[in-house]
């Protein structure tokens, strides 16, 4: 099976995930990237049994519309069933690293607010440490020079991703060489130096469930 394929089952085991609790008031709130893309596709074949999406990002936002999915700004909405998005990492724990694709900020509000967060993943995507892929740091813009020495700091070799702007107008710092013995608190350490946004470690907040897709299948991950 192609990455692609696993990537598309696991899309499709979200959607099966979900559709029995979805009813004609629901909103759900969709992620980033080339796996939260294949979702899209699955959950508009089903645009009929809901209401609309919340959107991690300006780019699954515009995908939503095109599939002819209506798109609610957050604040508007008091209450997320479900959030459905892709990682770039997760350990057994569920912890995530994300923001390969710059969403990480705004994926993280939508996780914030979502009783359920549903992770879909190929199985390259499963790793017994994090911290092989750069974590990902959305920093202001004036403060990258700052941000980069605190992350120096805190053993990490921050890399400036040139020519990206987040959809909030910020930069990101990619953090490499990073030993992430204990998410949770290096997720609060690198958030508390001035003139970070956020951090693409989602360990505060884990997904609850992880759908992997593996050449046997489809595997379900619980915390
Ligand atoms: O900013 C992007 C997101 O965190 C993505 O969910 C993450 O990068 C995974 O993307 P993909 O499904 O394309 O591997």
């Amino acid at each position: 099976m192609t990455q692609d394929q696993l990537k598309q089952a696991v899309a499709q085991a979200a959607v099966d995930h979900i559709r029995p609790h979805l009813d004609a008031k629901s909103i759900i709130g969709v992620g980033t990237g080339s796996t939260a893309n294949f979702f899209i596709e699955a959950l508009a074949r089903h645009k009929m049994e809901f209401d609309g999406a919340v959107a991690s990002s300006e780019a699954t936002a515009q995908r939503l519309k095109v599939h002819g999915i209506p798109v609610y700004d957050l604040n508007g909405v008091d209450a997320l069933e479900f959030y459905v998005d892709g990682a770039d990492e997760s350990d057994e724990r569920l912890h995530l690293i994300k923001g390969g694709g710059a969403a990480l900020t705004r994926e993280k509000i939508v996780a914030a607010v979502a009783r359920t967060f549903v992770c879909i993943a190929d199985a390259s995507k499963l790793v017994p440490v994090l911290g092989r892929f750069p974590l990902p740091v959305e920093v202001l813009p004036m403060a990258r020079s700052h941000v980069a020495r605190q992350l120096v700091k805190l053993g990490g070799d921050p890399v400036y991703r040139e020519g990206v702007v987040t959809d909030n107008g910020n930069v990101i710092l990619d953090v490499h060489n990073l030993e992430i013995v204990d998410p949770v608190d290096l997720e609060a350490r690198i958030n508390a130096i001035v003139g970070v946004v956020t951090n693409g470690l989602f360990a505060a907040r884990p997904a609850d469930l992880l759908l992997l897709g593996t050449a046997d299948g489809v595997r379900t991950l619980t915390r």
